[in-house]
């Protein structure tokens, strides 16, 4: 693929956090950006072929998971995490110039914006009212309309400084200074991105049913193989009340030997487990690999196994 010809979705509109992070990819600038309303559609054009690639948040360090996304890929025709992205996080509150701090009755912004303000916004303006939006940057667009059903929104910082129309109220109005929001960049499978020695490998396992002790095993075939785990939700599968899949990133490449042991063991519990990709660490932060379950005492058993089972009379 050359640059010019990579077609990237993303949550949308310019603007959002996510094209930040869509941008932190070379070449990205350069190539066809197009925006979705929400991550879903931006997942699904991947799918059908209308883009190569997608990049949607999946984790804010305060917020938790972006259970939107958590599910999309969890579902329907596998897709592949190919590369991941982090952006510090800073929120702004922007009205049309005039509004101030105590004319504002309801607020707009993306859900995990607004969680992420609480302090703030019980802090001021106590009894607003909260407007869902499909984005930051679209609840800060919307206010440039002339019904606008809001007063003031949060968004990011940037694109409040680049819109005449929009009026900074207050700034840093994030409860957590150090907030940030980790993104992935998904593609249709494909060869695997090459091992760096820094790498993250996300998998979505079904709990089986009417299996005592399932979770227990599934964490098992992490913790044997000395394989730690950096993030580990469930969600509801939405079939009926009480089936859950659980979504897991581990450290590691599915080439590591101790990471493969742990994919086959997870296989073997949960066969509809689903693997989503290996792919560098954003942070760039090694594993630490104690010696037996390095890939040369991986390499060493099982010729030891081989022995055994060659062995002649
Ligand atoms: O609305 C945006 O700007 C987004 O990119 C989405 C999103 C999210 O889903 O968490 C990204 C980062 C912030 O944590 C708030 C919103």
């Amino acid at each position: 693929m050359s640059v010019s010809t990579v077609t990237y979705t993303f949550l949308g509109p310019e603007g959002t956090f996510t094209e930040a992070a869509l941008l932190q990819v070379p070449g990205a600038a350069d190539a066809k950006r197009v925006p979705c309303s929400n991550v879903n559609t931006a997942l699904d054009k991947v799918r059908n072929g209308e883009a190569d690639a997608a990049m949607v948040p999946i984790e804010n360090s305060v917020e938790g998971g972006v259970t939107a996304t958590l599910d999309s890929i969890a579902n329907g025709p596998e897709l592949r995490i190919i590369r991941e992205a982090l952006v510090p996080i800073t929120f702004v509150l922007v009205a049309r110039p005039g509004v101030e701090i105590s004319d504002i009755r309801r607020i707009s912004t993306h859900g995990h914006a607004w969680a992420q303000c609480r302090i703030w916004i019980d802090a001021n303006i106590p009894d607003v009212e909260y407007v869902p939006g499909s984005s930051t940057a679209a609840a800060a667009m919307g206010l440039l309309e002339d019904d606008a059903p809001y007063d003031a929104a949060i968004c990011a910082p940037l694109i409040a400084s680049e819109q005449p129309g929009l009026n900074i109220l207050a700034e840093n109005i994030g409860d957590n200074a150090e907030a940030v929001t980790r993104f992935i960049l998904v593609s249709r499978p494909g060869a695997l991105p090459e091992r760096t020695g820094a790498d993250k490998t996300t998998v979505v396992v079904p709990l089986p049913e009417d299996h005592p002790g399932a979770l227990m095993e599934i964490l098992d075939q992490f913790a044997t193989r000395g394989v730690n785990l950096s993030r580990i939700e469930s969600r509801p599968t939405g079939l009926y009340l009480g089936h859950y899949f659980f979504s897991i990133d581990a450290d590691g490449h599915a080439s590591d030997a101790r990471v493969a042991d742990a994919l086959a063991g997870l296989h073997r519990i949960s066969p509809a487990t689903r693997f989503l990709g290996s792919y560098a660490r954003a942070d760039k932060q090694s594993a630490v690999v104690a010696p037996h379950t390095s890939d040369a005492a991986f390499k060493s058993a099982h010729a030891w196994v081989d022995s055994i089972l060659n062995s002649q009379p």
